[in-house]
């Protein structure tokens, strides 16, 4: 689940490998510039760590930002079948 601290949604995901991984980032990063609202990320192997909040609005946690990660929630849940 997502954890709001220090001015940002924080969520941490672990796959099956690499390539799932890699998998859900490319379909995060379509949706991110279809709503032209982008997140901070980090990959090693099979763990992603993504930090959301909005420059634009002076690094704040806004309604994009709870957007955006439950269009990354939907993501996972989509890929699990539920
Ligand atoms: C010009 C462009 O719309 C803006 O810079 C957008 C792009 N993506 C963004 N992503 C995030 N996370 N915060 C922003 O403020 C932001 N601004």
């Amino acid at each position: 689940m997502w954890n709001e601290t220090n001015n940002k949604l924080y969520r941490a995901f672990e796959f099956k490998d690499f390539s799932e991984a890699f998998a859900f980032m490319t379909r995060v990063a379509l949706i991110a510039e279809k709503i032209d609202h982008h997140p901070t990320w980090t990959n090693t192997w099979n763990k992603v760590e993504i930090w959301l909040n909005t420059h634009d609005a002076g690094d704040m946690v806004t309604e994009k930002d709870r957007e955006l990660a439950k269009r990354i929630d939907q993501v996972l849940s989509l890929k699990s079948g539920v």
